[in-house]
């Protein structure tokens, strides 16, 4: 229980002293009504006696409506906060896992499935929340008033407070299982839901290849059974735990009888007044409710329990260190015998070279060479295993992140536009840029031309026209983006490769203007592309297997050589199947 309201006083945030004086209004509400409860029986008392002392018996009635009137005031504050705060304890919580979740090192985010993301910061916020600004109350109370009126019985007979006791103690196994099996159920169902919202998300982003490769009726099988392990679970953690939530009922229930008995013994034998033993069953009913509907709240409170655990674990997530002074000053690059595994196996092995300032180095390899893991080691993806990356001299450990973004632009070959305006989508780069800015680099990157014929020209949101940007037009939106953020480092994944020979000339020129006076590291696939690099980096297994200009390493006979010339056949190849299709064409007309 204490665990549970730390972690909750932690997820409330902003709104910690507020809950927790929203816990005190829950507990003194609490006392007062059974206060008010307790000094009726004294009133009854007075009442019953054959010389009634009317003074006493008012004296009672004026603690039974403070009580009230006190109980009244701290529900109502409590209620207030569930009412009035709903709502902002969930936006404090989405506002908080944002921020987290833009600080989180990129690897961690990465390793996240997308749905497990969107259960989180959607309903375990949701269910979170609940807990901060309801259950918790409600526990709370069905807690303090069982246990006042077990005081409160004890002094008007021993006997009946044992037997509130003993029921008590009776119901206790029974609740703790149905917490205990409600609480692994939830967790169960929670991690059902979250593998059911990635099935979900991975459908429906990947409908357009499913449909390609003909794989719709398997994924949408791979959707069901994620679906129907999710309905399992929740059918399972609810049938499980309705058995003992009944048993606990039943004991609540019969404590009720126990008690109502030992008060008729107790009358009888000329212990207690009839009006009092009224007032104990009264009492009792009023304890035997709360106590029954426990088992509801309990599981409920596992609920919260589960979204509290998910939340605070995300919460958790601890961002890289960095010196909040370490500035970036120059943009030379250099990697110092760097070693690099995702999962323990090594994938770069000692990787050293140097980039000077607006110099031009390309990265060449083979697939799983280890090129993109070079990159994203220049944005501090996460940190090196073994030697050192450092921009302008700084170890890039030393960094934050944010302040690496600042100075490098990135265009991968996969382009994310938002689901917003093509201006917003170039400007988001640099949200304070002018129209004309947006503009100026829209023209650089070849944009400016396409955009024009769009309904709505820059303003045309994406969404409307949906598929039809094509591959070379994202790129070169993407580059656009680049050129505006106007950053002195530019990492490319050269995106030319997948185009027809017209986009291609069109985003070659975009990157010829993004990449000018700057230093670059591209990745190449092409090897056409990188005959005037300043340096040509080889990577073989995750090593620098050679270096140099193309010259240099067309001469060394090696492995660059052994590419260029797959590649010049692979292309003359090409330039013969065209040139006997045309001829073909031709011959037939
Ligand atoms: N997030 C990841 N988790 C685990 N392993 C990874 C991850 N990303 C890459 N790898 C592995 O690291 C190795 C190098 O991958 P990397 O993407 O750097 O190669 P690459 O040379 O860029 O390949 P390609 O040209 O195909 O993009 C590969 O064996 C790859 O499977």
């Amino acid at each position: 229980m204490r665990r549970i309201v730390t972690m909750m006083l932690r997820v409330a945030g902003p709104y910690r002293d507020r809950f927790a004086a929203s816990i005190r209004h829950s507990v003194i509400g609490s006392l007062a009504q059974a206060g008010a409860y307790a000094s009726m029986l004294p009133i009854l008392h007075e009442l019953s006696r054959p010389q009634v002392e009317a003074a006493a018996a008012w004296r009672w009635f004026a603690v039974f409506a403070a009580c009230y009137a006190v109980e009244a005031v701290y529900r109502c504050r409590e209620i207030g906060f569930q009412y009035t705060e709903w709502t902002g304890v969930i936006e404090s919580i989405r506002l908080r896992l944002g921020d987290r979740l833009r600080r989180m090192p990129l690897r961690e985010l990465e390793r996240r499935a997308t749905g497990d993301l969107t259960t989180v910061v959607g309903g375990n916020v949701v269910n979170a929340a609940l807990g901060v600004s309801a259950v918790a109350l409600v526990f709370l109370q069905m807690v303090i008033v069982p246990v006042v009126l077990i005081a409160v019985f004890l002094v008007v007979d021993w006997r009946l407070g044992l037997t509130l006791a003993v029921v008590t103690l009776l119901a206790v196994p029974f609740v703790r299982q149905v917490q205990r099996i409600s609480g692994s159920g939830f967790r169960r169902v929670d991690e059902a839901d979250a593998a059911a919202a990635s099935r979900i998300v991975e459908y429906v982003q990947g409908l357009p290849v499913f449909k390609a490769t003909g794989q719709v009726g398997e994924s949408s099988v791979r959707l069901r059974a994620a679906l129907q392990e999710q309905t399992r679970h929740q059918a399972e953690s609810q049938s499980r735990s309705a058995l003992p939530a009944l048993y606990a009922a039943a004991v609540v229930q019969l404590g009720v009888i126990a008690v109502a008995a030992v008060g008729t013994a107790l009358v009888l034998g000329a212990d207690l007044t009839a009006p009092i033993l009224v007032a104990v069953v009264v009492g009792a009913v009023r304890f035997a409710e709360p106590l029954a509907t426990a088992t509801t709240l309990t599981a409920m409170f596992e609920i919260t329990d589960a979204a509290i655990e998910r939340v605070t674990e995300v919460l958790d997530v601890a961002p890289l260190d960095a010196d909040p002074d370490a500035r970036i000053t120059r943009f030379d690059v250099a990697f110092d015998e760097v070693a690099f595994g995702y999962t323990g196996a090594p994938v770069l092995r000692g990787v050293s070279f140097a980039v000077p300032a607006r110099s031009f180095t390309a990265l060449v390899g083979p697939s799983g060479s280890g090129k993109t893991t070079v990159t994203r080691m220049l944005t501090r993806y996460a940190d090196p295993d073994a030697g050192t990356v450092r921009i302008g001299g700084v170890d890039l450990r030393t960094v934050d992140p944010t302040e690496i973004y600042r100075h490098v632009s990135v265009v991968f070959q996969d382009v994310y536009l938002f689901g917003d305006t093509i201006r917003a989508n170039i400007a988001m780069a640099r949200p304070d840029a002018t129209d004309a800015e947006v503009e100026a680099a829209a023209r650089a990157a070849n944009v400016h031309g396409f955009v024009e014929r769009l309904p709505h020209g820059y303003d045309t949101r994406v969404g409307e026209i949906g598929g039809a940007l094509s591959g070379g037009e994202r790129q070169r939106i993407s580059i656009a983006r680049a050129i505006l953020k106007d950053a002195p480092i530019v990492l490319l994944d050269e995106p030319t490769a997948a185009l027809d020979a017209e986009s291609e000339v069109a985003v070659q020129q975009a990157i010829d203007a993004l990449v000018a006076d700057r230093t670059v590291v591209v990745i190449a696939h092409r090897l056409s592309t990188v005959v005037g690099a300043d340096q040509i980096l080889v990577l073989e297994g995750g090593r620098i297997a050679e270096r140099g200009r193309h010259a240099e390493l067309l001469s060394a006979r090696g492995r660059y050589a052994r590419m260029w010339a797959a590649q010049t056949r692979a292309r003359h190849w090409r330039v013969e199947a065209e040139t006997a299709k045309v001829a073909g064409v031709e011959g037939g007309q």
